[in-house]
């Protein structure tokens, strides 16, 4: 139990920016759901050992079924989300079992096996760790007539990225904390440093993109055929 890792896959979000009908997280990348991508790379990595699916109230029965279909058999269940990411994260952190957890999104399916290893490993050793590349833009603070107020040195800015990973426990309390005190957050890792958890980054790959917008499937269907060709 102490060294047991867990997964929480939040993918019950409406995808607004992209566009589509069908959520974005549903739709086909080289014949294949973009969940069932995600899902089955944290089936496939050893260290985790339960996974918990975060969806959309009337999506669990397809949910399920593709957990059945794609033997996905670390997924131990399928729960419904809220209104914004971090009440869906919170209802599925509840149903996990583990010592430690690690949050991911759905649409991010070309997170590597090394990655998941090496978020864990820092996380052991510092108390917590999110994926994240170094910015390659310069970033301004611009005020809300656009006027630009500041330019902080890039050297120390990074995007984030999931998964990021904590003490189950500890995060349970940080996301207790958030909701009494009415913060909200946009990714798991500003919650536990305003609990004062110790995070730290863990360099990944600008390729771990969030499908977000339509121009990111194609990026999505270019780097899921290179990879199935790599492997073949
Ligand atoms: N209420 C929500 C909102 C988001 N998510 C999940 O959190 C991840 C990151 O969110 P994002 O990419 O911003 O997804 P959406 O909220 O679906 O996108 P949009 O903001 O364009 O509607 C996604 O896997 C999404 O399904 C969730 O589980 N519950
Ligand atoms: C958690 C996250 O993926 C970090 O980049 C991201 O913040 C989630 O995106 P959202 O638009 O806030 O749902």
């Amino acid at each position: 139990m102490s060294n047991s890792v867990g997964a929480v896959i939040v993918a019950a979000g409406r995808g607004t920016r992209m566009g589509t009908v069908e959520s974005k997280q549903y739709l086909l990348l080289q014949g294949k759901p973009i969940i069932v991508h995600t899902l089955e790379v944290f089936q496939r990595h050893p260290l985790i050992s339960q996974i918990v699916l975060v969806t959309g109230k009337e999506d669990v029965d397809r949910c399920r079924e593709w957990v059945k279909t794609y033997r996905l058999d670390k997924v131990i269940s399928v729960v419904t989300g809220g209104s914004e990411r971090q009440h869906s994260v919170h209802r599925g952190l509840r149903h996990l079992q583990t010592a430690w957890v690690m949050v991911h999104d759905g649409v991010r399916p070309f997170v590597q096996i090394n990655e998941i290893t090496a978020c864990y490993e820092l996380a052991r050793e510092i108390g917590a760790s999110v994926l994240a590349v170094p910015v390659k833009d310069t970033i301004k603070q611009v005020d809300k007539d656009g006027k630009v107020l500041s330019t902080p040195d890039r050297r120390s800015l990074w995007a984030i990225q999931t998964p990021q990973t904590f003490r189950l426990s500890e995060l349970l309390a940080a996301y207790e904390s958030a909701e009494r005190d009415g913060f909200l957050g946009t990714d798991d890792s500003s919650l536990a440093e305003r609990s004062g958890i110790p995070v730290a980054v863990v360099e990944g790959s600008y390729a771990n993109i969030k499908i977000t917008t339509p121009e990111d499937l194609d990026f999505a269907e270019f780097t899921q055929r290179s990879r199935g060709e790599v492997q073949t």
